[in-house]
């Protein structure tokens, strides 16, 4: 039996996500902040890939309680735990101290506990930050900083020995737009000038979830990817290259 959790898997990306994990026969726990969404999607997936086999358990990522709660639920109903997808998130720049709180505060929560889990039989651990991780955003700056935070917190714990030595792999994800309500619901406060952002969007369309899913399944599936950063764009399925500043440069 392989476990996993996702975090905000009530809908969009998550739901997806956790679509992919039923499909591959694991038992999935995924949360949410939304109540009524979660319900929803607990009904729509247990009636797809059976009841046992996924249930639903609110938890806010920005509470330590919840989040303590969500992994003995797990443990009590599965007893282990293989797998994290930290996926929840919002964009919203003038609540920004809440978008970090959620962005970064819930992944490094959500890291630590599996982290903590995992150090007895190893485990993967799959934080969703953004192409706004790798690229400045102008139109998000809080977010693209919770998102750039995320690839570094992973890229740091992924050389420590904790992680290392106890089969553990920590990934990043960074996709561009994706077809969800973070895109469809968005409003003007939400972000630093509407104007900007077309010309990322007619650069890189939105894509479909199944892109992105595609994308999420080589991050599970390459054994070799401890601490890399998945980019996923309609056009481009390739981990980030970074600058190593011990090697010289060249010419
Ligand atoms: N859709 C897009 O264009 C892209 C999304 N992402 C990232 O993917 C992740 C998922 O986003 P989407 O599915 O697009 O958004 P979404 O808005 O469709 O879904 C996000 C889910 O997270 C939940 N959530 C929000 N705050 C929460 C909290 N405090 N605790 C628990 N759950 C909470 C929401 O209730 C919702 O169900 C986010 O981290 C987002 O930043 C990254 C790149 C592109
Ligand atoms: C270049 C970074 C790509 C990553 C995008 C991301 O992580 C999340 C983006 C969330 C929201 C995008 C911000 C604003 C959208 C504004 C208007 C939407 C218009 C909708 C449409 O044209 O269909």
């Amino acid at each position: 039996m392989t476990v996993a959790i996702v975090t905000g898997g009530a809908k969009g990306l998550g739901k997806a996500f956790c679509e992919a994990l039923l499909k591959r026969s694991y038992k999935v726990c995924f949360c949410d902040v939304d109540t009524d969404e979660g319900e929803n999607t607990q009904q729509f997936l247990a009636k797809q890939y059976g009841n046992g086999n996924v249930y639903f358990q609110k938890c806010d990522v920005r509470s330590e309680n919840d989040f303590t709660a969500l992994f003995n639920g797990v443990l009590k109903k599965y007893s282990s735990i293989d797998l994290i997808v930290n996926n929840a998130g919002i964009i919203h720049e003038t609540q920004w101290k809440n978008c970090v709180d959620i962005n970064l505060n819930g992944v490094i929560q959500g890291s630590m506990l599996a982290m903590d889990h995992m150090k007895h039989g190893g485990g993967v651990i799959v934080n969703v930050s953004s192409l706004s991780g790798v690229l400045p955003t102008l139109y998000a700056p809080v977010y693209a900083a919770t998102k750039a935070a995320v690839v570094n917190f992973t890229r740091s714990w992924a050389m420590n020995p904790a992680v290392t030595q106890n089969n553990i792999r920590m990934v990043t994800m960074c996709p561009a737009f994706a077809d969800t309500d973070i895109i469809k619901d968005i409003k003007e406060e939400q972000f630093q000038g509407k104007q900007f952002v077309a010309p990322f969007m007619e650069k890189l369309g939105i894509m479909p979830l199944e892109r992105v899913t595609e994308g999420f399944l080589k991050v599970l599936d390459d054994q070799d990817n401890n601490g890399k950063s998945l980019i996923v764009t309609a056009n481009v399925m390739n981990y980030a290259t970074f600058p190593d500043p011990f090697q010289p440069a060249t010419k």
